[in-house]
């Protein structure tokens, strides 16, 4: 006879940790970067945590549907993702959040989702006694490789004291940023964030990467930056350089043109952030990889459909990120471990965080070789630390920001500025 195990109250709480002034196609991150963890409580004793965005609407719409998930199963998760969908009704606005493309009303519900599924998860593995990368399939991998995730980069957010990374502005900053990050993390991958100088500038930049770790994949991610005949230009002209081109230039249409002229895949998480956007991808040739996300791919579960769909199709699968906490780290490094044709190295903007600011014990995810062992224990396998996530609440309060505007924040610094899509 089974028992159900009944959801009795859920908490969100939005958090801000400290971020540096890392550069991108649409401006600049602003000094502290936002997320919201999600706590449910069960009638069976195991509680659950998530972690997602933490924009204002975002926010409501998580609340909204927190109200009607009191008293779902947590094993019913088919259950669960349809009260989802009925609670945010059918006018679900866009709930986007930074360089992901257009949200569709399935996207958003699939976002608002992602956070309660993996509290359920992590529930789930608790009563259970196994880990959620069990609950996915098991694990094909001990451990989840990373990539080195570089950014053009101020020394200091203006007004701020400098960080310990420094300035990168010019392809020796950038190596040198390289380095550490290997040193530091072992990264066995590197993925420069383009978009910000004129591509010439950053194609030397990924030549001078390719000198200084000869034998590292190379990844250049200019966010939709560049035009199709720029992006053709300088695909060419890193030929044989680039294990693979991410987004050079915005739109279905646009990226097929490019497949068809460069040497090397491309991939996506700006033209294809959902299930509606697959068919016209495909059909147009677009990208060859498709870097997932379960933030907004729907959760674990449903990112496995995305790789199912991969797979039947021949794309490769990659993983995207962005700034994020421990809680988002484990249900990353669960998936990928359980996701045999994700074999490319995730990314992850991981070092750009202190290290003294979490929301979980730290011990558990840590990063040798530039991987990350799967936690073995039940559920995601990390433990909230409740002060600190009261003291990153707090945080959150006094900082004052309340959605991601890299753009806005920019335009603070220089009027002038535009976010151009493509700009070269
Ligand atoms: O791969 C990507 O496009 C990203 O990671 C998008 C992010 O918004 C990144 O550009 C950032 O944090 O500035
Ligand atoms: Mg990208």
């Amino acid at each position: 006879m089974s028992h159900t195990v009944r959801i009795t109250g859920i908490t969100v709480t939005p958090v801000a940790f400290r971020d540096p002034a890392l550069l991108n196609a649409v401006g600049v991150h602003e000094p502290y970067a936002l997320r919201a963890i999600v706590e449910v409580t069960t009638d069976a004793g195991p509680t659950g945590v998530g972690e997602t965005y933490a924009d204002e609407e975002h926010l409501a719409r998580l609340a909204t549907v927190s109200h009607a998930l009191i008293g779902q199963d947590v094993f019913a998760l088919n259950a669960i993702l349809a009260r989802t969908r009925a609670a945010l009704g059918g006018s679900t606005g866009d709930d986007s959040h930074g360089l992901t493309g257009k949200i569709t009303t399935g996207g958003t519900v699939d976002r608002v989702y992602s956070p309660f599924e993996v509290a359920c998860l992590d529930i789930q593995g608790k009563i259970l006694g196994r880990p959620v990368s069990d609950l996915l399939g098991g694990a094909v991998r001990d451990e989840v490789p990373f990539s080195a995730y570089l950014f053009y980069k101020w020394a200091a957010h203006p007004g701020h004291q400098p960080d310990s990374w420094g300035e990168a502005l010019c392809p020796e900053q950038i190596v040198a940023q390289a380095r550490t990050m290997v040193d530091r993390y072992g990264f066995t991958a590197l993925k420069l964030k383009g978009g910000v100088f004129p591509p010439d500038q950053e194609a030397d930049a990924i030549r001078a990467l390719r000198t200084a770790f000869p034998h590292l994949p190379l990844r250049l991610d200019p966010n939709a930056a560049w035009t199709p005949e720029t992006a053709v230009r300088i695909g060419a002209e890193l030929d044989g350089v680039l294990e693979y081109l991410e987004d050079p230039t915005p739109g279905i249409a646009g990226m097929a043109v490019v497949a068809g002229e460069v040497p090397m895949p491309l991939a996506t998480n700006m033209c294809v952030v959902g299930f509606d956007d697959v068919e016209d991808a495909l059909r147009a040739g677009a990208v060859g990889i498709i870097l997932s996300d379960h933030h907004y791919w729907g959760g674990l579960h449903r990112s496995k459909i995305l790789s199912g769909i991969c797979d039947t199709f021949g794309l490769g699968l990659s993983m995207h990120s962005n700034s994020h906490l421990g809680v988002s780290l484990a249900a990353m490094v669960h998936l990928a471990a359980a996701t045999p044709n994700l074999t490319y190295a995730c990314d992850t903007h991981w070092p750009w965080k202190d290290e003294s600011e979490d929301v979980v014990r730290p011990g558990v995810l840590a990063f040798r070789n530039g991987s990350v062992a799967v936690p073995s224990t039940p559920g995601l396998g990390v433990e909230l630390d409740h002060d600190a996530l009261a003291r990153l609440h707090e945080q959150y309060l006094a900082c004052g920001l309340r959605n991601r505007d890299d753009t806005g924040y920019m335009r603070s610094i220089d009027p002038a500025y535009q976010a151009l899509k493509p700009r070269w």
